[in-house]
């Protein structure tokens, strides 16, 4: 195993959040986006937030990142209170963050030339991570060569180098299409495995969901609440590497039924 990944594995930690709420002031009218929120991210666990569209997944998401401040409660990594955001928690938006002026390898190593790594082992990392989204062979092109998937790829080898740990990712594939969206998230699952990082990520997608997740907090929206935290055995199992493996299993028939009853007890779908 290289270094980077022993890395990421090691310094993996948890989340604490504890009766979170986040009320926003809209044109001088209180807005309460989340309420009452609480459940905890295992070292080395994918938490997936999971809801309807206006629960209160991205604001959720925002607090744990440091990007939005509660209004209640508060989020904890390792026992140590989240104040703002911090390279321990990196990010993967759904857009294409990647810079068009450099090159995939610059893009990978920019948090890395902010955070003033050693250039030696920026090269090791950049290139260790390239190579596990599939990418060294496009090392040298600019994002504006790439398909849509190749540059949230770029994204997400940028998040994993600056060893992060925890990642923290909201709708990372949301701008794809169907297919290139099911190819990333079997590689994000690959990888997630291979690491073994804490990630903690925001969709809509039910299938998603249910194979990256080892746990999926369910939100109900208005304001967002845990309805109820599920555990999904799918990403634990090693013999489940696709969507298709994933369908034949017993157990996803089931879960799918439940979340899906659930969206529609929510209006979502
Ligand atoms: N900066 C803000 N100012 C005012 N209201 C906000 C702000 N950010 C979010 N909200 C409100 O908080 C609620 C939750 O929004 P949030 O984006 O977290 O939901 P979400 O579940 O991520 O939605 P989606 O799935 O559609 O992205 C919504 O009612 C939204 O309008």
């Amino acid at each position: 195993m290289s270094a980077a990944a022993v890395k990421l594995d090691a310094g993996a930690q948890g989340l604490q959040v504890r009766q979170v709420g986040k009320v926003f002031s809209d044109n001088g009218r209180e807005v309460v986006a989340v309420e009452g929120v609480s459940f905890d991210v295992e070292p080395r666990q994918v938490c997936v937030l999971l809801g309807p569209s206006g629960c209160g997944k991205s604001t959720v998401l925002r607090m744990m990142a440091g990007l939005e401040r509660p209004s209640s409660g508060s989020v904890s990594l390792n026992g140590e209170l989240v104040r703002g955001p911090h390279r321990d928690r990196g990010m993967v938006f759904q857009g294409y963050t990647s810079f068009p002026w450099l090159k995939v390898r610059q893009n990978v190593a920019y948090g890395l030339r902010v955070n003033g790594d050693m250039l030696a082992m920026q090269e090791g990392t950049v290139d260790y991570f390239l190579d596990r989204v599939g990418l060294s062979a496009f090392a040298d092109a600019y994002p504006h060569q790439l398909s849509g998937g190749m540059r949230q790829r770029v994204a997400l080898a940028r998040a994993l180098a600056n060893t992060p740990k925890v990642l923290l990712m909201d709708e990372p594939f949301g701008a794809l299409d169907a297919e290139t969206r099911w190819q990333m998230q079997e590689l994000l699952l690959d990888v997630i495995r291979k690491e073994r990082m804490t990630v903690v990520m925001v969709t809509h997608d039910v299938e998603e969901a249910l194979l990256l997740g080892d746990q999926i907090v369910f939100l109900s929206r208005h304001p967002g609440r845990v309805k109820t935290i599920l555990h999904p055995p799918f990403k634990a199992d090693s013999e489940i590497n696709t969507r298709e493996d994933m369908r034949a299993h017993p157990e996803y028939a089931g879960m799918e039924k439940q979340i899906l009853g659930m969206m529609r007890e929510e209006g979502g779908h």
